[in-house]
This record gives C-alpha cells, sequence and structure tokens, in this order.
C-alpha cells in the first residue's frame, strides 16, 4: 500500500489526465497559451423546464486557494511519479485565468454557456473537473428543489436528507442548494451554522421508544422544550399517537407552542385527514400536521390531489440525492484557442451525435425579455463582440430547426456571464444566500408558467445569433474540407 499524506488542499481535486496534458503542453511549450472553455450542459434535468444554477460560491472558494502544497507535490513526485522539473514548475502555478459565469439562483437552460474560463492552457485545464464536480451537483439538487417547490404552494418545505446523502459535502452543499430552489429550513445543523440556513425539526421513533410510550415521550419533550411537533405514528397514530399529543398540548397549555404533529408512514392522505378532524375537534385548528416518507414532487402532488390535510413537508431522500436522476451532465468544452499568430482561433468538437457538436467562439448568454410585461422571450446565445442591446428587432431562430423563427421587438437584453475572476482575481463580490434565494424566486417568476410547469413543459427557446450560427456551419464546413483533403 502506498504511503497517504494530509487532506490540505483541493488542487488535486482533478483528474490524472488533466495533469498529464498539463505536463504535455509545458514540456511542448504551449502551456501559456491562451485558450477558452465553457461549461454547459445538453439536457435539463428530471424533463424539468428550466435549472437553477448553483456552485458559484464553492468554485470561488476553490479558486482563490488554488495552488499546489508542500504535500501535493511530495505525492506527485513520490507517487504518481513526475520529474523533479515539472514539480517545481507546478509549485509555482498561479491561477491568472478570467472567469465569467451565471450567478447563484439564475434559471438557466440547456445548450447555453454557463461558466467561461479564458487564459492559460494550463490553467483552463487544472480547474475543469472541480468546476463541473461544483456545478454539476449543486445545480441538479437546486432545480430538484424549486421542482418540489412549484407544487407545494406555500406550505413550508424542510430538508431532511443529510442521512441519506452521498457523504458530508453532499449534505452540506445539497442543502445550501435546496435552501435556494425554494426550502425554508433543514435539519442540519452544520448548514445552519455556517450558512445561516434556519435549523429546525421534530423528533424521531427513538424518542417515544425509550419511553416505550406515547404520552411519556411527548411530556418528557413538552417538558424541556418550548416548541413541540410530536411524532404520532410510532404505535398506531389515531388511536395513541394524536390523542396523546393533544393530552399532553392540552395539559401543559401555554407552557408550549404546540406547532403540530408528524406523520412518517402508512397512508398519508387517509390519515392526516383524520388527524385533522382529531386536532380540530379537541381546539388545535392552528396546529399544523407535519408529513415526510419518501417524499418527493410526485408524491406531494398526489397526496395534494387527494385532498392531504398536510402543510409542512420534511422531504430527505429523494431531494438530495436527486434519486430520479443521479446527474446533470454538464460538460467543459474548448471554444477557442491561441493560434501561431497569438490571434485567437474558435475551435469545435465534431461527433456523429448531432447534439454533441460544441458551438464555437467565445459567447454571452442574453435573456431576452418582453419591455412592457418583462416575462421571457428566450436566450439569444451571441459572440461576444455583439450586443443585442443596439438592435431595434431581434431575428430569433432554433439553432438546429432554423424554420423556427421569430422577430422580436420591444426586449430588454440581459447579459447573464459576469466577471468573477479577471487575470486571477476576484472581482466579483458574493451575495448572501439569502439574496441568492431571493433572486432564484424572482427570476423563476418572471419565465412564463408554461416552461414551468413540473410534467412536459414547453421547451424554453435558447437560440444562436446569426454570427454565432453561421461561424459555426463555417467551422464545420471548413473541418470537412480538411478531412477529405487528408489535411487532419
Ligand atoms: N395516499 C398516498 N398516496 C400516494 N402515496 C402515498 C400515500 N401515502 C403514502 N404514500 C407514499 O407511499 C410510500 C409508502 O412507503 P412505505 O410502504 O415504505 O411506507 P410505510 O410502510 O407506510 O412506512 P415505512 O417507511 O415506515 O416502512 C411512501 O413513499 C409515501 O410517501
Ligand atoms: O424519507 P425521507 O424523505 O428520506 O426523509 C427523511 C426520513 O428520515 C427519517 O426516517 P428514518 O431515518 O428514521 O427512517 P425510516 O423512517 O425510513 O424508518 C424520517 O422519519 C424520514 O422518514
Ligand atoms: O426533524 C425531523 O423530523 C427529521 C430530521 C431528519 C430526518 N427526518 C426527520
Amino acid at each position: 500500500m502506498k504511503k497517504t499524506l494530509p487532506d490540505d488542499s483541493y488542487t488535486l481535486h482533478t483528474d490524472l489526465y488533466q495533469l498529464n496534458m498539463i505536463e504535455t503542453y509545458w514540456r511542448k511549450g504551449i502551456d501559456q497559451k491562451k485558450a477558452i472553455f465553457e461549461v454547459f450542459f445538453r439536457d435539463l434535468p428530471f424533463d424539468n423546464g428550466y435549472a437553477i444554477f448553483a456552485g458559484l460560491e464553492r468554485l470561488v472558494s476553490y479558486i482563490n486557494k488554488l495552488k499546489f502544497t508542500e504535500t501535493d507535490l511530495e505525492y506527485l513526485r513520490d507517487e504518481v511519479g513526475y520529474k523533479d522539473d515539472f514539480i517545481d514548475y507546478l509549485r509555482n502555478f498561479k491561477f491568472t485565468a478570467t472567469i465569467r459565469s451565471v450567478v447563484e439562483g439564475e434559471v438557466v437552460f440547456n445548450k447555453e454557456p454557463l461558466i467561461q474560463v479564458e487564459g492559460p492552457l494550463v490553467d483552463c485545464q487544472l480547474v475543469e473537473t472541480a468546476i463541473l464536480n461544483i456545478v454539476n451537483y449543486q445545480t441538479l439538487i437546486a432545480t430538484k428543489a424549486a421542482r418540489i417547490r412549484s407544487v407545494v404552494g406555500n406550505d413550508a418545505l424542510m430538508e431532511f436528507g443529510t442521512r441519506r446523502a452521498q457523504e458530508l459535502d453532499a449534505a452540506i452543499w445539497g442543502t445550501r442548494a435546496a435552501y435556494i430552489g425554494g426550502f425554508d429550513a433543514t435539519s442540519n445543523v452544520r448548514a445552519g451554522k455556517i450558512f445561516g440556513i434556519p435549523a429546525s425539526g421534530t423528533h424521531a421513533h427513538a424518542l417515544v421508544q425509550a419511553y416505550r410510550n406515547d404520552y411519556e415521550a411527548f411530556k418528557a419533550y413538552a417538558t424541556t422544550h418550548k416548541d413541540c411537533v410530536f411524532l404520532v405514528d410510532t404505535y398506531d397514530t389515531l388511536k395513541s399517537g394524536v390523542p396523546n399529543a393533544i393530552r399532553v398540548a392540552k395539559e401543559m397549555g401555554d407552557k408550549i407552542n404546540f406547532l403540530g404533529v408528524r406523520i412518517d408512514s402508512g397512508d398519508m392522505a387517509y390519515i392526516s385527514k383524520r388527524v385533522r378532524e382529531q386536532l380540530d375537534e379537541a381546539g388545535f385548528k392552528d396546529a399544523k400536521i407535519y408529513a415526510s416518507n419518501d417524499l418527493d414532487e410526485k408524491t406531494i402532488m398526489n397526496l395534494k390531489m387527494q385532498g392531504a390535510k398536510i402543510s409542512v413537508w420534511g422531504v430527505g431522500t429523494k431531494l438530495i440525492t436527486a434519486y430520479d436522476q443521479p446527474a446533470l451532465g454538464a460538460v467543459y468544452k474548448m471554444v477557442a484557442i491561441e493560434d501561431e499568430n497569438g490571434e485567437m482561433e474558435d475551435t469545435i468538437k465534431i461527433s456523429s451525435n448531432a447534439s454533441k457538436v460544441s458551438t464555437p467562439g467565445r459567447k454571452q448568454v442574453w435573456r431576452i425579455n418582453k419591455k412592457a410585461d418583462g416575462k421571457s422571450e428566450g436566450d439569444y446565445v451571441a459572440l461576444w463582440y455583439e450586443d443585442p442591446r443596439n438592435e431595434e428587432e431581434l431575428y430569433m431562430f432554433h439553432p438546429q430547426y432554423t424554420y423556427i423563427n421569430k422577430k422580436v421587438k420591444d426586449f430588454t437584453a440581459r447579459p447573464l456571464l459576469k466577471d468573477i475572476f479577471v487575470d486571477g482575481e476576484q472581482v466579483y463580490d458574493l451575495p448572501s444566500l439569502n439574496e441568492i434565494k431571493q433572486y432564484a424566486h424572482e427570476r423563476l417568476d418572471s419565465l412564463w408558467e408554461e416552461y414551468r410547469r413540473e410534467l412536459n413543459p414547453q421547451e424554453y427557446p435558447v437560440d444562436l445569433s446569426k454570427d454565432c450560427y453561421d461561424n459555426k456551419m463555417k467551422i464545420i464546413h471548413d473541418i470537412h474540407e480538411k478531412i477529405n483533403s487528408g489535411k487532419i
């Protein structure tokens, strides 16, 4: 077994092939060539009509700490086998690239650039893996959370997923993403501490089992806590749990805030209606019914259709693990590279699968909205020098089916990619988490509800500008010419 070293940096949180490519670039003298890479995903997750972008805060922290520590270098030299001269090169590495990104909480779509890294080839290559790792997960969970929020209306949503999350980091960053996407609180106390997300919770079956009796357990809890939500399904919800919760609530009177009861099993539509009757009859009309047990947007929507009397939803496993689609599939593709004369040359990745052909050139994404009501017209992916704000009328067309097109007038155009780092220095002030959450809420509000519905939403237009489209077609054409004449 090889020796192990302390985990004191995230710089090696990358795939080995990145370092191998970096070595090649360096030994061949092209490591400082300027390149541009862009992050995008090809398909929206969960068949949803939009995604909520998340992950920027962690990305900023990762970039700010990006340098090879002595233990990183020791490992690369002694265990991976890189030579001393390359190790010295890595020791002197300093991140100097420019990063542009959409901001957290932004509503985003497939096939548009979300992050752009522009700078020395070595910098661009080193950060690919971590950027994708962070953004793929956090965006996925924020989107899942927004789907769940969209079916619960104004009910309260509690995040309960830590115990089922894919390890500690996923619990913490997933909880943060869930909060951005519309959850109100988390059971994870550490997330409360480090992000300021309201931490909240009820109690488990263990409390009742410890007393082997609903009444004793609830009473013990009530004499040690002001806010009380009793878990009523340990033995028999309707015959024991709820009657004992009511008994304790009456006995304690104003000494406690009897917030309600939680049910965690059984037919939750039927049981919640009976529980509601029992609480109402006892005079606890304001006491709420909490529910948990493998919930997701589909079950919640169905329970609501059945008239379930639940108004606080605890959601764990299916949110934090993105159970029905565990990966987002965002990719990082080179769109331009400096040529021999120091000019930027646009590059493409051609695939036999048409949907995998990348769009060359440094781009900007413009969100086009109607001036009159602020509602969305679509996104307009243009080459970086174009500015639709200077246009009277915008010609927007589907990038594949170009006969689907429209002319848009009286619009506003908002650039989505913002400078986050310029030449390695952070220039963007991170907003607070509550600002991000509010921003996500507002952005979703400005989207037509046809794009927001969780079942079979309309496809939101993400169009290419004419210049961007023509550029792509020309590059594809040139490459085919080169292949046919044996130059590639
Ligand atoms: N009325 C309902 N309509 C649709 N789905 C429901 C309804 N009531 C409960 N469910 C869901 O059905 C599933 C029932 O799962 P399961 O059989 O594991 O629960 P249980 O046996 O009641 O409790 P436990 O988790 O303790 O085993 C859960 O995902 C729950 O959210
Ligand atoms: O169901 P989730 O959406 O993941 O929500 C979290 C679950 O965690 C707790 O259960 P516990 O760990 O005690 O397991 P159990 O209820 O399945 O027995 C709680 O009672 C919820 O059922
Ligand atoms: O507070 C709760 O009720 C809770 C917390 C974590 C998991 N399940 C439930």
